[in-house]
């Protein structure tokens, strides 16, 4: 697999080598065989069981090349399948230490492949490069330190030769920092810290050469010493922008959430930056919640895309925020463009300034604990809840509709701060919380809007919380999974639900689409679990019922239904 490989790889039909579908995440497939018309007909081929005692959440968005699948699963795994038949070709298993951290399931997003070699990222902070024919070991680095709270749980990326993660530890008072690798031989190349004050290295000859402190030096936007423990953790990964070689990633929540502890903007949490991939350098950014104190990550994906406007075609991309808010930002600049809410009911900010600054609600902000007798603060209701009117799952866009699919939920919780301090690998929260569902009768909504106008075109409601990434083709589907158990497709026009198959165990992963001898696949993987279950509160109720697993699943149009 080329870098060319992978620049093609949003128009290329008989492959996916990218998380995202393209590097630039649009997760759109131009494959037409599978269509409105026809797609009753998509059935399974194979399932291949992930095994073991190992279950939990499933997370992972499956690479195909040359016949393979590459699929990683819970607890740091790894398989190679036959793309045809589902048979095993290898499977690799990192042994992890007692002790590790993630904060929200032993979850992993998926691999990289590059070369002859497919890359992961394992919940001690390594990343694992094996021979993608025999799974071999390669090279292993030690990224980050477990015992800190550092944990990955994104796919890696690969621009140009170099092999990009975040870490996840933002609950334990990590400082977020972005890591690039050589990919071939598994040498640092650069780390940047994305919290302010932190400085930024890159590597010559093995030897770390100071490369500039993130914001220009600390104390600006964060009282005291509190950027030194300031979490904003790039726990999702980012993508790619070809056309302005830039590296699109999100941060995480700053430390602790007792917003009050930490007056200031709290530069670069919450945030979106734009970094140049060949040493870390911070271009723009744009930071969606300034002085969070709902735990609000930014670290959704930011998708490039290019729309029309009286007659100028503008650069634009797009971030769906667990805040509620979608925001519109022209990549080039990280100017602000436009943004709305697309959840229903929004309670900490009234809206968004004209340069996209939300325009707080004091009342909207959980109480200062050191105003009050009680070791507790005021308690708020807040909508969104901190899972966010949307989590990590990925949304997609469609280049014929227009439109984006985002998975989203309604639900709000209780939450007020707590004094607290740091320690080394100790949560790190200063506040507590219940979640709970914003209605009766669902919490799932997949919405297809216009980044244009705001307007919410179509949506799809489902009980539990939705969890799955989405996935978006030219013949007018839109693909998600339930935790019910569904992968299900949609007419990307208006909504209407055309197919579904219930996988056995609740699907969120991210479905991907390819061809192979004219045939059009489809495959998921099916295994409840990630954050959901574990912070659920009052949601707890709805998902009560829900069977863990740890499967792959294929299907594809027989040709005979293909016209
Ligand atoms: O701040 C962090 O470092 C961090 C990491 C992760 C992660 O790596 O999965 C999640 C979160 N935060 C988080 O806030 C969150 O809601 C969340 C949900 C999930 C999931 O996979 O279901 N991971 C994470």
């Amino acid at each position: 697999v080329t870098f060319d490989d992978m620049l093609n790889d949003h128009l290329a039909t008989d492959q996916v080598v990218t998380n995202g579908m393209g590097l630039h995440g649009q997760r759109y497939s131009p494959l037409t065989t599978l269509n409105t018309d026809n797609v009753h007909q998509l059935r399974p081929v194979w399932a291949f069981s992930f095994g073991g005692e190992k279950q939990r959440g499933q997370e992972s968005q499956p690479l195909v090349k040359d016949g393979v699948m590459y699929v990683t699963g819970s607890y740091s795994r790894i398989w190679a399948v036959d793309a045809y038949t589902g048979e095993q070709i290898w499977q690799y298993e990192a042994r992890l230490p007692d002790g590790i951290m993630p904060c929200c399931d032993v979850i992993n997003r998926g691999a990289a492949i590059y070369g002859d070699k497919v890359y992961f990222g394992t919940l001690d902070a390594r990343l694992v490069a094996l021979d993608r024919e025999t799974g071999r070991v390669q090279w292993i680095k030690r990224v980050a330190d477990y015992q800190a709270g550092h944990s990955i749980t994104a796919a890696p990326i690969v621009i140009d030769g170099k092999l990009i993660t975040g870490v996840a530890g933002g609950e334990f008072g990590v400082v977020g920092t972005i890591f690039a690798f050589d990919a071939e031989t598994g040498d640092e190349l650069w780390t940047r810290p994305v919290i302010e004050g932190h400085m930024g290295y890159v590597y010559e000859n093995g030897e770390a050469v100071e490369h500039g402190i993130t914001g220009g030096e600390a104390g600006q936007t964060w009282p005291g010493d509190m950027w030194q423990q300031g979490g904003g953790a790039p726990w999702l990964g980012g993508f790619y922008d070809a056309d302005t070689h830039t590296l699109l990633i999100g941060t995480g929540n700053p430390a602790p959430w007792n917003s009050h502890l930490r007056p200031g903007d709290n530069l670069y949490s919450s945030s979106r930056l734009a970094i140049v991939p060949d040493d870390g350098s911070i271009k723009w950014h744009f930071q969606a919640t300034p002085n969070d104190g709902w735990d609000y990550d930014g670290v959704n994906e930011v998708i490039s895309f290019d729309y029309e406007d009286n007659g100028s075609v503008i650069k634009a991309a797009a971030t769906a925020d667990r805040n509620g808010f979608f925001y519109v930002l022209n990549r080039e600049n990280g100017e602000f463009i436009r943004g709305f809410p697309f959840a229903d009911k929004i309670t900490w900010a009234e809206g968004l300034d004209e340069n996209g600054r939300p325009i707080f609600n004091p009342a909207g902000r959980p109480g200062n604990p050191a105003d009050v007798a009680d070791e507790r603060g005021e308690s708020v209701q807040a909508y969104p809840a901190f899972l966010g009117a949307k989590n990590w799952n990925p949304m997609a866009y469609s280049q014929d509709t227009g439109l984006f699919y985002i998975p989203s939920n309604e639900w709000m919780m209780d939450i007020w701060n707590e004094p607290v301090s740091y320690r080394k690998g100790a949560a790190y929260l200063g506040a507590g919380f219940t979640i709970r569902p914003a209605n009766d009768d669902y919490i799932g909504v997949l919405r297809a809007v216009d980044p244009r106008t705001g307007e919410e075109v179509w949506r799809h409601e489902n009980r539990a919380p939705l969890w799955g990434g989405v996935m978006t083709t030219a013949g007018n589907l839109v693909f998600t999974g339930t935790p019910e158990g569904y992968l299900k497709a949609f007419d990307a026009v208006t909504g209407e639900e055309l197919w579904g198959f219930n996988t056995g165990s609740g699907v969120v992963g991210t479905p991907i689409t390819w061809e192979m001898d004219g045939e059009q696949y489809v495959s998921v993987v099916s295994g409840w679990g990630g954050a959901v279950p574990l912070w659920g509160g009052e949601v707890a109720e709805v998902i009560k019922n829900f069977n863990q697993g740890g499967m792959l699943w294929t299907f594809k149009l027989p040709s005979e239904y293909a016209q």
